[in-house]
């Protein structure tokens, strides 16, 4: 795997993580926030639902608590069967039916258990008195009930089986001067009406319900949760709040509201909170109690439907989007910083490993990297120099053997391979421009015989100081060299024949002169041949050593050269 894939990858998986970190750290601070929010709006939202609910009813029950001290009604309570008593009665029943919200009222006498009622309709006009309440009739419990509780006011939401409606009666009891009982009056609020206004009014994710001081819900949306004349069912019958829950801990944290509120016994702006489960939504629920009617109202806030997951989706692109501006900018730094870098760094170490000195270009980031690429390019430097230097060194010094494979270490002259390379070069030469050249072979005269007289180390001073005569014989531009031995060769060019007999002449004379002045006299034997053009080294040399060996025959110290014509021995 690349250096790049494995950083790429590790930078990935730590920002994940770190994602992944901030994003559980998110989700609790959130769920914190949303509980401090939701409370916060489930306290005002119960207190906005209990005002809407207050303001509808309290004018109701302010009229009738009215009606309930109307003087008329509490004399004709008294003596229900004077007409003139009822007439006035039911004059005053009929003005406060105009001003109740529903234009209804009924009232129900004590003594006679008589009950009276008129609708927004008038349906009953002359004809209020529906029917007689029945103490062993079910449907009539109530109003003997709540006599016999003496409840000065009291909220019901109940079918009237008689009338065929259903309603959320306000009851009030009628008291005389002697506060004894003599009947109740009220009106009833339509319930589907009511419903509608204050309890289903279509704010998505909010649900409100009323219940009464025994939790036995008794304003809820869905009518078949609504416990229905609660007042005379006994415990344990009852559609308490609980019912809308699935969690046992639920339906006990509910209750357990409600229990703290009654002993704060409402207590102004006293609200209670806490998370819920209902139909496997999470909901938070606020309960205040009213204490002008003695219910509970109990908000339910669907916290999936007000803040939906779906409001986290934006902060999720931002992430996914940060993740990969965030590769995609780290890849742009460790790629420039790092990997750009270091690929040259490699690229030149491998060029430099092959011998090559011609580095790329090199990026120099301003950190580590950086600085160990200035080093490198410090170190190569060093080392082409140093290379360069070794380089001319071996050349200098191949030239220089190349060069002393060509002298004689004895004499200093060409050796046989030198004289052999400027024979080749001659051939060609004179083959090319059509002009031959001198060749000159030259042997000293009993040479052993000095050796053995004289020793081996004499031997080679007469050959050192025969090389030097040699030379000073000559002209510059002639290649004098030794062959081995005590022969000597010397190439004469330019030359011609006249010429190489005046040279080769010359040799022997100043060898013999310069000997006998030296005090070890000397002679040398001569072969010379002037060489034309086209002919090949073996000829020449053979012609050559064919003329020394004729000056030797004839005597030595002589010369003897041929030449195409003939050949010419010169004694001395
Ligand atoms: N001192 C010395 N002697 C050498 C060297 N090379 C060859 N010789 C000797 O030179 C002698 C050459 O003798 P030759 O050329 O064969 O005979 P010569 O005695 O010169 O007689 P001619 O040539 O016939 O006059 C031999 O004795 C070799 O041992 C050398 O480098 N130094």
């Amino acid at each position: 795997m690349s250096l790049k894939t494995r950083i790429l990858g590790l930078a990935a998986l730590l920002i994940i993580a770190a994602g992944t970190a901030s994003w559980l750290a998110y989700r609790a601070l959130s769920d914190d926030i949303v509980e401090r929010w939701g409370q916060q709006v489930a306290e005002i939202q119960v207190r906005y639902d209990s005002a809407r609910l207050l303001q509808s009813l309290e004018r109701e029950i302010g009229l009738a608590q009215q009606m309930a001290r109307s003087s008329a009604l509490l004399q004709w309570a008294g003596a229900p069967d004077n007409p003139t008593l009822k007439a006035r009665a039911i004059r005053q029943m009929e003005s406060f039916r105009g001003n109740f919200r529903d234009n209804s009222y009924f009232v129900a006498l004590r003594e006679n258990g008589h009950y009276y009622y008129n609708n927004a309709d008038n349906e009953y006009a002359g004809n209020q008195f529906r029917y007689v309440l029945d103490p062993d009739k079910p449907d009539d419990a109530w109003f003997f009930q709540l006599l016999q509780e003496g409840r000065d006011f009291h909220l019901n939401v109940n079918p009237d089986t008689e009338l065929g409606v259903t309603k959320l009666w306000i009851d009030v009891l009628m008291r005389d001067d002697n506060q004894q009982v003599v009947g109740m009056v009220g009106t009833g609020l339509n319930l589907d009406d009511f419903l509608q206004d204050i309890v289903d009014i279509g704010q998505d994710g909010i649900t409100t319900l009323f219940v009464d001081y025994n939790g036995a819900i008794q304003l809820y949306r869905d009518r078949n949760y609504i416990d229905f004349a609660s007042i005379i069912k006994p415990e344990g019958q009852k559609n308490t709040v609980d019912l809308l829950f699935d969690d046992p801990q639920d339906k006990q944290q509910i209750l357990g509201m409600l229990q703290i509120l009654k002993r704060r016994n409402g207590e102004q702006g006293a609200v209670e909170s806490g998370f819920v489960t209902v139909n496997d939504r999470k909901h938070l629920a606020g309960v205040a109690f009213l204490p002008a009617i003695g219910w509970f109202e109990i908000t339910l806030l669907d916290l999936d439907t007000l803040i939906p997951r779906s409001y986290l989706w934006p902060l999720v692109a931002v992430f996914l989007a940060s993740l990969l501006i965030t590769l995609a900018l780290f890849h742009q730094i460790i790629q420039s910083r790092i990997l750009r870098p270091v690929l040259s760094l490699e690229e030149a170490v491998h060029r430099l490993r092959n011998g090559r000195f011609d580095l790329p270009y090199l990026p120099k980031p301003d950190n580590e990297i950086g600085r160990l690429v200035d080093h490198f390019e410090k170190m190569s430097h060093a080392l082409r120099n140093t290379t360069r230097e070794l380089e001319q060194q071996v050349a200098r010094r191949t030239e220089e053997l190349q060069r002393l494979a060509r002298i004689d270490a004895l004499t200093g002259l060409k050796n046989r391979r030198g004289l052999d390379e400027v024979m080749s070069e001659q051939i060609q030469r004179a083959e090319r421009e059509q002009t031959g050249f001198g060749l000159l072979w030259l042997d000293i005269d009993h040479f052993k015989t000095i050796n053995d007289t004289l020793g081996h180390q004499a031997g080679d001073d007469i050959l050192c100081r025969v090389a030097l005569w040699l030379k000073a014989a000559v002209r510059p531009y002639d290649h004098p060299g030794r062959w081995g031995g005590d022969e000597f060769v010397v190439l004469l060019s330019p030359c011609d024949p006249a010429t190489l007999e005046q040279i080769a002449c010359r040799i022997r004379t100043s060898v013999e002169k310069e000997s006998q002045r030296t005090g070890s006299a000397i002679t040398i034997s001569v072969g010379g041949y002037f060489c034309p053009p086209g002919e090949d080294l073996d000829t020449l040399l053979r012609i050559a050593d064919q003329a020394l060996y004729e000056a030797k025959r004839s005597g030595r110290n002589r010369v003897c050269i041929h030449t195409t014509t003939g050949k010419e021995i010169h004694p001395a």
